[in-house]
């Protein structure tokens, strides 16, 4: 019940916090974003997915004015990225991957510290309410140098809150951080995001690509796939097939390669094997289970999958200029 009020909330609200068209940014010779577009609803959770230096932090900052864009334009939180950076950045609340604190204050201190920065009124007021809409306050006064990985994100992520931003940049948030505490940080975003902030958050794992209201995901720069996780997998046509028996290796080795057979994933003590042509693949499948006595059952295919499968397909420009 509380799922559907959340989700029509979400959907009614029409307005655009983030619309780019073509956002373009090259280093050296090398593009790293390739005409990129997006738009983002208020309230929206949106996901960037994509491997080790696709370009997702370089997004992020040219989102919010740390970089200026070589092509492209747009506007975030309604002033425009290539002349008002200074107006986003007031109403930004920027998580980097690296974020720091100082250790030697504590939570308190490190929010008040913050404020100063922001030079925020009723600083003190919002020191406390911050903390406990975060649940830190019974915790207000340990040094920030003794918490565990879980809490320093939730440090980091009260100071991007302080002074009342309307947009979230998380920057893989919770890399690094047990699933416990990533399931707690994510209960925080969603409650934010019911509170009506908007929040693009950047991450590797895909149980977090699942809460996402709508995803991205990115290769070399460039968009290949992006609507909410249903739509993604829907789109890709992708059938995977659970392979689980005594005689696995055996079964992967004459999958390779096999009519129809795409991707071939080791998940656990099973093998998962995906493709778009599903009766070549389901003949492949037959062909190379029966003999081994394994068992062969198809199974709904997964974010992972895709994004595997659409990582595979992807081509890297910079590896065609060198063969060139
Ligand atoms: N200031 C810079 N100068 C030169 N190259 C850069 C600079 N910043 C980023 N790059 C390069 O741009 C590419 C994209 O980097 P970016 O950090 O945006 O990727 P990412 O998707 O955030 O990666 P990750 O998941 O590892 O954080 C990488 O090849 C990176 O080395």
């Amino acid at each position: 019940m509380n799922a559907v009020v959340k989700v029509n909330a979400h959907e009614s609200s029409g307005d655009i916090v983030i619309d780019v068209q073509d956002l373009t940014k090259r280093f050296g010779t090398k593009t790293v974003v390739d005409h990129f577009s997006m738009q983002v609803r208020r309230g929206q959770i949106y996901g960037f997915l994509g491997p080790n230096g696709s370009g997702k932090t370089t997004t992020i900052r040219m989102l919010c004015g740390l970089l200026t864009p070589d092509e492209g334009r747009g506007t975030c939180l309604g002033y425009d990225i290539l002349t008002e950076s200074t107006k986003i950045k007031r109403e930004v609340g920027y998580m980097t991957q690296k974020f720091s604190l100082y250790e030697d204050l504590s939570i308190a201190e490190n929010l008040d510290f913050v404020g100063r920065m922001y030079d925020v009124p009723n600083r003190k007021q919002l020191v406390d309410s911050t903390l406990e809409r975060l649940g830190l306050t019974g915790r207000r006064t340990q040094l920030a140098g003794t918490l565990s990985g879980g809490w320093k994100q939730r440090l980091a992520l009260a100071a991007c809150l302080l002074h009342d931003p309307k947009l979230l940049l998380l920057d893989e948030p919770t890399a690094g951080v047990d699933p416990g505490a990533r399931r707690d940080f994510w209960d925080h975003i969603h409650r934010l995001a019911d509170e009506g902030m908007t929040v693009l958050v950047s991450t590797h794992y895909m149980d977090e690509a699942e809460r996402c209201h709508e995803l991205a995901y990115i290769a070399y720069g460039k968009l290949l796939a992006r609507g909410t996780g249903a739509e993604v997998i829907a789109r890709a046509g992708l059938t995977t097939w659970e392979i689980t028996g005594a005689n696995l290796s055996a079964v992967g080795r004459s999958l390779e390669g096999a009519p129809g057979v795409e991707m071939l994933v080791p998940f656990g003590t099973a093998l998962h094997v995906s493709g778009t042509d599903a009766a070549a693949l389901r003949a492949s499948v037959d062909k190379a289970a029966s003999p081994a006595h394994a068992k062969a059952r198809e199974v709904p295919t997964g974010l992972e999958d895709v994004f595997i499968h659409l990582m595979r397909g992807a081509v890297d420009p910079s590896a065609k200029t060198e063969k060139a």
